[in-house]
Order: C-alpha cells, then sequence, then structure tokens
C-alpha cells in the first residue's frame, strides 16, 4: 500500500490509458489541479510511444509508461506486460481516456468493477469506432459521448453517465467531434468525482450512485446542463 504523507488523507488514485492527444487525461488534470477532483493521479500510460497524451502528463509532473503493443506477439502478452505497468502504481480506478486498444478477458477480470470508458456515442449506439461520422449518415438530431464500466463486450459494459449534444444540419464529423470532445471533457472529471468520493459502485445489482441503482441507459444529460446531474466530489 502506497501511504500519503503523514496525516494527509489517502487520495483515490488513478492510472489513466491513453494512445491519442490527451485532451481528456487534460482534463482530469484541470479538475485536479482546479481542487474538484480529489485523486492522485499514479501514472499515465500509453501503446503509442509518440501520443501527445504523455507530453501532457510530463509536463504535469505525473509518472508515465509506454507499453508498445507492436512489441508483443499476442495481445494477452500484451495486456499481462500493461497490468504489471498498472499494478506497481496500486490504483483504485483504471481509466481509459482515448485508449485505442480492444482489451482481452484477463484484463478486464483483473480490473473488474474499477475499469472505465469513455466512448464518443450515445451508446447502445455507434460502439466501435468512426462514430461521428455514422451519426451524420444516419441523420441523427443529437450525439453524444458514454462513460461506461468496460466489460470483455466491446463498448457494451453498464453505462455511468451519457451527454447528448445536438447535431446540426451544416456539422462535419470534425465539427461533430469537437462538439462531443467538449462534452467529454465535462463528463469524465464529474463521474471520476463519483469514484473518487466513493459514491460510483459496480456490483452484482449493477451501476449504482449513492446506493441507488443507475437506469441502464446512464444517468442521461445534456451536455453543460448541471441540473440534472449530481456535483462533483
Ligand atoms: N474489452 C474491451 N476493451 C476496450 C473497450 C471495451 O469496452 N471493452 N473499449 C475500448 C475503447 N474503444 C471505444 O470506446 C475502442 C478502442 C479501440 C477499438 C479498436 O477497434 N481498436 C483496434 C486498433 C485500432 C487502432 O490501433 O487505431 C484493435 O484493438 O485492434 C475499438 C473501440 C478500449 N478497449
Ligand atoms: N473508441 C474509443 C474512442 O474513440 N475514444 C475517443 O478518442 C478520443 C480521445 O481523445 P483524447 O486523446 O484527446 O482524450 C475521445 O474523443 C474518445 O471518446
Amino acid at each position: 500500500m502506497i501511504a500519503p504523507p503523514s496525516g494527509q488523507p489517502r487520495l483515490h488514485r488513478l492510472a489513466i490509458l491513453i494512445s491519442g492527444s490527451g485532451t481528456n487525461l487534460q482534463a482530469i488534470i484541470a479538475a485536479r489541479d482546479a481542487g474538484v477532483l480529489p485523486v492522485e493521479i499514479a501514472l499515465v500510460a500509453s501503446n503509442r510511444p509518440t501520443a501527445g497524451g504523455l507530453q501532457r502528463a510530463a509536463a504535469a509532473g505525473i509518472a508515465t509508461a509506454v507499453v508498445d503493443h507492436r512489441e508483443f506477439a499476442t495481445r494477452e502478452d500484451f495486456d499481462q506486460a500493461l497490468i504489471q505497468q498498472i499494478d506497481r502504481h496500486q490504483p483504485d480506478t483504471v481509466v481509459l481516456a482515448g485508449f485505442m486498444r480492444i482489451l482481452t478477458a484477463p484484463f478486464v477480470r483483473h480490473y473488474a468493477g474499477r475499469l472505465l470508458n469513455i466512448h464518443p456515442s450515445l451508446l447502445p449506439r455507434y460502439p466501435g469506432l468512426d462514430t461521428h461520422r455514422r451519426a451524420l449518415e444516419a441523420g441523427d438530431s443529437e450525439h453524444g459521448c458514454s462513460i461506461h464500466f468496460v466489460t470483455d463486450e466491446l463498448d457494451g459494459g453498464p453505462l455511468i453517465a451519457r451527454a447528448r449534444v445536438p447535431v446540426s444540419a451544416n456539422d462535419t464529423a470534425l465539427s461533430l467531434s469537437e462538439r462531443v470532445q467538449q462534452a467529454e471533457h465535462w463528463l469524465y472529471p464529474r463521474v471520476l468525482g463519483w469514484r473518487a468520493s466513493g459514491r460510483l459502485r459496480l456490483d452484482r445489482e449493477g451501476v449504482s450512485l449513492d446506493g441507488q441503482i443507475v437506469p441502464a441507459t446512464g444517468i442521461c444529460v445534456a451536455a453543460g446542463d448541471d441540473d440534472g446531474l449530481p456535483e462533483l466530489g
């Protein structure tokens, strides 16, 4: 057990996995630094050595690691190496923030109930990749992001919360992705605040917040609308 400095409460420890630019990571760091998210970011790990989020973590004084999936013969070997890196830092919650590798069942089991992901669609619509183009092609009037506990089923784990954004007629995949990312940067720190304060749990009964079972659709809000979302922390 990693002990806090004497007299300090032990903060909820996060390990954050990335593959890209790390804007969600940056939003989590900003919430921590603003004092509204009481967490210790123990590790930022990436499967891509060129991930821009690694520089964001280093600039914030956060430990980083690269486990390059291309160096492993199988997904299982990669996942086991990733587990070894992560477990050195003893996280309470493992946060996928733009992590672009499908994780194997042993990895998911190892972190069962404390592995979260953010996905750029209103799940269960558009699991997988290329969600913004698919929403535009379907003519959807709204889109958004979803945060869920991770299971073997790709993007099919129990929903925690979803934030909706409107789709306008002149949206492109890029303009829509930018609006969805703003919603992500608003939603993820809130949901992680519930984890940090012990309010958000996953057990046999499902997802619960403050002891109340969360609907199967997750807590649904319009991005930026604080009326429907319990406060941070
Ligand atoms: N077992 C699970 N693993 C992961 C989940 C999950 O729900 N269960 N969520 C994903 C995140 N994700 C969407 O939110 C996602 C990430 C990656 C892919 C994918 O097809 N990846 C390819 C490689 C793509 C690349 O390297 O650019 C692959 O792994 O072969 C789909 C969905 C994280 N993992
Ligand atoms: N299926 C996984 C997926 O597409 N995740 C998406 O990658 C982006 C990462 O951005 P970031 O690196 O700037 O946080 C985010 O929009 C996240 O929803």
